[in-house]
């Protein structure tokens, strides 16, 4: 079997006396599309965080392509090709759309913007807007462009339907599988809005008090309400 793009083994983190992810381990394989569902309070956030860097591992291993990345810094971890998109929509609101996008080329020359506008054509026809002028559609989709401008392997996303209107929604689910089909990425979508993310991954896992209690086909657990009401606690339309 091909080696796993990212690979947890017995994960244990948090925040000072508390322990949010209680020996979290799974995989994924490259080009996979991977949703992570649960209550509120799981561990789902701290997961993405530790596995950037951001929360420091207590014990257990987090491997991205072969390699242990447990002690890099989060900035080492991005540049091996991790791309992580916060729930807190990580964008500068006083620059432009397109002085937004500048700031995440790094090394790439400015023609790479090009890839984002035509993933997102909104993102064009507003680049000399300012980031505080967008939808909250709009401006996640400039944090996930700026994110892919970094031309990450595996992309985390935390939440990004959270808070928009179902149209706005089904296009950033467009565009996601647009994504994957044409470069192949790996996403590790984590997602509140469960049906839909289940409908756009090939796999899922859920997770409860900071472990895997579930895993298997994405389509499989959509089809499984009684597992989901027990574990996530919402039936699925
Ligand atoms: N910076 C922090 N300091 C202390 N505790 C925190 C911090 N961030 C999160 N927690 C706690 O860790 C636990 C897990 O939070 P986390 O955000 O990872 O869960 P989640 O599954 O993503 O939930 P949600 O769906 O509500 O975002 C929660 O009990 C939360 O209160």
């Amino acid at each position: 079997m091909q080696e796993p793009i990212l690979k947890l083994e017995q994960v244990v983190a948090g925040y000072g006396p508390t322990t949010v992810l209680n020996g979290l381990s799974f995989e994924m394989a490259a080009q996979q599309r991977l949703a992570m569902v649960g209550r509120n309070g799981v561990g789902k956030t701290t997961a993405l965080r530790t596995i950037m860097g951001l929360v420091p591992l207590r014990s257990g291993q987090v491997r991205f392509r072969g390699q242990d990345i447990s002690a890099l810094a989060p900035h080492q971890r991005a540049e091996l090709g991790l791309g992580y998109v916060p729930q807190t929509r990580d964008i500068f609101p006083s620059l432009s759309v397109e002085e937004n996008l500048l700031a995440g080329l790094k090394r790439r020359p400015r023609s790479a913007l090009d890839e984002a506008y035509a993933l997102f054509p909104r993102l064009a026809e507003r680049r000399r807007n300012g980031g505080a002028q967008l939808s909250g559609g709009e401006q996640q989709m400039l944090s996930v462009a700026r994110a892919l401008l970094g031309q990450p392997s595996l992309l985390l996303l935390d939440e990004p339907l959270e808070g928009l209107a179902p149209l706005i929604r089904q296009e950033l689910l467009r565009a996601f599988r647009n994504l994957s089909q044409q470069t192949g990425i790996a996403v590790l979508i984590v997602e509140q809005q469960v049906d839909e993310a289940l409908g756009y991954a090939e796999r899922a896992l859920i997770l409860d008090h900071g472990a895997v209690v579930h895993s298997g086909g994405a389509a499989a657990l959509l089809d499984d309400p009684l597992t989901l009401e027990r574990w996530v606690g919402m039936a699925v339309h």
